[in-house]
């Protein structure tokens, strides 16, 4: 048995309530740790009515709903956390926003540096990424698989893999000891669809 778990991210761009019928299934299909809101280039009322819809949906499962980029909505809105990226809210401001009891991620890209900066200064988990190729974003870097066994060995603080995540090739990631598999495509667009998707990368945790 593995300690890995997995972390969805919706789709850039959603209908909350077909997409919440969705995800009830999906999350009703195995085990999953949390979920990213992360809708790109829309209006804050569309954050809201998302958030509306589908964070009940993910708290009445016991699954962390977090919200990217924007600590003020997060706190605003009562979310279990945000993800901010190296361009986004800096940790501190981020941290003041939100507060000390909610969680804060911090993506690092293919950096050690970076990595270590962010657990340092108190983050909840690192982000390293991108595994694999992905058209659900333009991601700055490639990540070897040897920063994220090196940080599962050497360091406490939770990692999370992301980019082009999916059940053929997440098998070396859980091996190399990600604590989570930060997942889009992966679930939304799996063939058998995103139930199937949850319970096959369930088993691979086993
Ligand atoms: C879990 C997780 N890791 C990395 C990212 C990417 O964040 P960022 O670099 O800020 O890019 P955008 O997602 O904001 O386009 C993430 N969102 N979640
Ligand atoms: C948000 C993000 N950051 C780096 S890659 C990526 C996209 C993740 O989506 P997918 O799992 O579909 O590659
Ligand atoms: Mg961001």
């Amino acid at each position: 048995m593995t300690d890995t778990r997995l972390y969805l991210i919706t789709p850039p761009k959603l209908d909350p309530k077909p997409f919440g019928e969705t995800l009830k299934s999906a999350l009703d299909a195995g085990d999953v740790a949390s979920l990213q809101l992360r809708l790109k280039d829309v209006p804050e009322e569309d954050i809201a009515r998302a958030v509306d819809v589908l964070m009940p949906i993910a708290q009445s499962r016991d699954v962390a709903f977090l919200l990217n980029d924007r600590p003020d909505l997060a706190a605003k809105f009562g979310c279990d956390g945000v993800h901010i990226g190296q361009e986004d809210t800096p940790y501190a401001e981020a941290r003041a926003i939100v507060g000390p009891e909610r969680i804060v991620g911090v993506t690092c890209h293919d950096s050690r540096h970076l990595a270590m900066e962010a657990g340092e200064a108190g983050a909840d988990y690192v982000a390293f990424g991108a595994f694999y190729p992905t058209t659900t974003k333009e991601p700055k870097t490639r990540c070897e698989i040897d920063v994220l066994s090196w940080w599962a060995e050497v360091m406490v603080v939770p990692c999370v893999a992301i980019g082009g995540i999916t059940v053929a090739n997440a098998l070396p990631l859980v091996q190399a000891g990600a604590d989570f598999l930060a997942v889009s495509s992966g679930v939304w667009d799996y063939t058998d669809g995103p139930a199937a998707a949850v319970k096959a990368f369930n088993k691979l945790f086993k």
